[in-house]
């Protein structure tokens, strides 16, 4: 069996090379030659960790080819992913261009019985779309194919794909084809055979299933926020609630972390757009639309303490320390730190950045406050002569950094840590003006 992932952006690319891992001959295709002029280069044009030593080794085993033709693509391969990008429209609905198009291009090359399988986060009902989409072109082509179309969502994490795809919580294969759903068995013939739960469901229901996922951490997330902002207010302490609630199983401590609200590609994303779907539905998701406000908030409040803090902005220097929505990524999409610094520029602060991984794209997506912002070597660089630091992002590098040797470079001694790195350590309130979240 043949594999075609159609797509080698984030999803395409880390599920293409797991399924070579897996032992699947596969071929990951993408319009953006430059990218895949890297990848045949060797070159991993994302920063995910691992990655690279297995893609080296399934290239290298003849079982991984990367290549622009979409025609040879369809046409060399029985199952085809699709795990194009389905962006935010103005409205907040999901941009299903890159999918359609997609689909035209499979009915356009299509010569033998396929699964097109979509990977992609898609609203409900896109399944249907693809389906009809490809046999329009099936109608303009005047030549009948058989087809099955497959709805398996992913849940990979950025940072941590790898181990995400090797071994996930659960494969969810939406079919209405038991042909399909057979063949899907075999894709993923290593984990069906061991002990990774398979869930078999309707197209529908496996595209809801990732929408559902996703909202309810993003509520969860939106949850432990608004009670690490009474927790200030009423001198109590977020992260002990946050554990003691863990305790419960029911609850478990997982997506319990209070910090300056969530981002990157997904959940803003995918929060929006199933508000979206179930509007034209005539449903109101007000749980949904409360997370969504709340994270909103949470963003501005941010600011809103520096500012109170600092007694306003005007002529302060600002260290953000994290760029990226989060570690051992360099994807800066919807990352709380982007809409923090456009803050704290707006209110008149200078502002020194650094992060790991995502200097490059946070410099395109600040382009327009580019004169505000230096972007610096490391992290020491950027806390010199500062009035305050600020914990954005959680790299271990940050946990791990000097407190003493801080105090010696900063101008003033105001730390804002938004993920409560430095919360446990007496000697940070002694050294500092010391601002957490949630707590003391
Ligand atoms: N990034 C994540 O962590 C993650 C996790 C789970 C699900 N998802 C979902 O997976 C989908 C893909 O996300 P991503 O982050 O990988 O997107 P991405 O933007 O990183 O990559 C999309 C890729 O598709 C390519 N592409 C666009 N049109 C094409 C076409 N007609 N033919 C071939 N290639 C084409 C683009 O060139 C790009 O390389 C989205 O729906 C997203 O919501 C993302
Ligand atoms: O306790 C927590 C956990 C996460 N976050 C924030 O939430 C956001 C998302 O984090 P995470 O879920 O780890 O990253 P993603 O890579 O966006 O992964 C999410 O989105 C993907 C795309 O749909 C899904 O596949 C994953 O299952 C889902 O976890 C980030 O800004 C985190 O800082 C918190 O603030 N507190």
């Amino acid at each position: 069996m043949k594999i075609g992932v159609v797509g080698t952006g984030y999803v395409g690319l880390v599920q293409g090379i797991i399924l070579a891992e897996f032992g699947q001959q596969v071929i990951c295709m993408d319009v953006e030659k430059d990218k895949i002029d890297l990848l045949n280069k060797g070159i991993v044009p994302i920063y995910e960790p691992g990655l690279k030593a297995i893609m080296d080794r399934n290239v290298e085993a003849g079982r991984l080819t990367f290549m622009t033709d979409m025609e040879y693509t369809v046409q060399n391969c029985d199952v085809i992913f699709i795990a194009v990008g389905t962006p935010p429209k103005e409205d907040g609905s999901a941009d299903l261009t890159y999918v359609i198009d997609v689909a035209k291009n499979i009915g356009k090359f299509v010569n033998s019985y396929k699964v097109v399988v979509n990977k992609s986060t898609v609203p409900i009902g896109t399944g249907q779309l693809v389906k009809e989409t490809i046999q329009s072109i099936f109608n303009v082509r005047n030549k009948e194919y058989s087809f099955d179309i497959v709805s398996n969502p992913e849940f990979l994490r950025e940072g941590k794909a790898v181990s995400d795809c090797l071994s996930p919580d659960r494969v969810i294969i939406g079919s209405e084809s038991e042909r399909a759903a057979e063949i899907m068995k075999q894709v993923y013939k290593v984990l069906y055979q061991n002990d990774t739960p398979f869930v078999f469901t309707d197209i529908q229901t496996a595209e809801m299933i990732k929408y559902a996922a996703n909202s309810f951490l993003a509520v969860k997330i939106s949850f432990i926020n608004e009670m690490a902002l009474l927790a200030e207010k009423v001198d109590a302490n977020v992260q002990k609630i946050a554990l003691a609630m863990g305790m419960d199983e029911r609850i478990s401590p997982k997506f319990l972390q209070a910090g300056p609200g969530y981002g990157g590609s997904c959940f803003p994303k995918d929060t929006n757009d199933i508000v979206e779907i179930a509007k034209k539905y005539g449903e109101e998701l007000k749980v949904i639309q409360g997370a969504i406000d709340a994270n909103k908030k949470q963003k501005l409040r941010m600011v809103e303490k520096m500012m109170k803090s600092m007694n306003g902005m005007k002529g302060k220097t600002i260290a953000i320390l994290g760029l990226s929505f989060k570690p051992e990524t360099d994807d800066c999409r919807d990352a709380p730190s982007i809409d923090i610094i456009k803050g704290l520029c707006d209110k008149g602060a200078s502002i020194k950045a650094y992060c790991p991984q995502g200097m490059k794209e946070a410099q395109w997506r600040l382009a327009e406050f580019a004169q505000s912002i230096t972007y610096c070597e490391d992290e020491y660089e950027a806390i010199e002569n500062v009035d305050a630091a600020v914990f954005v992002t959680e790299w271990h590098q940050f946990r791990e950094i000097s407190l003493t040797k801080m105090k010696s470079l900063m101008k003033d001694h105001y730390i804002f840590d938004l993920r409560n790195l430095h919360a446990n350590n007496k000697v940070v309130r002694q050294l500092y003006k010391y601002y957490p979240v949630g707590r003391r």
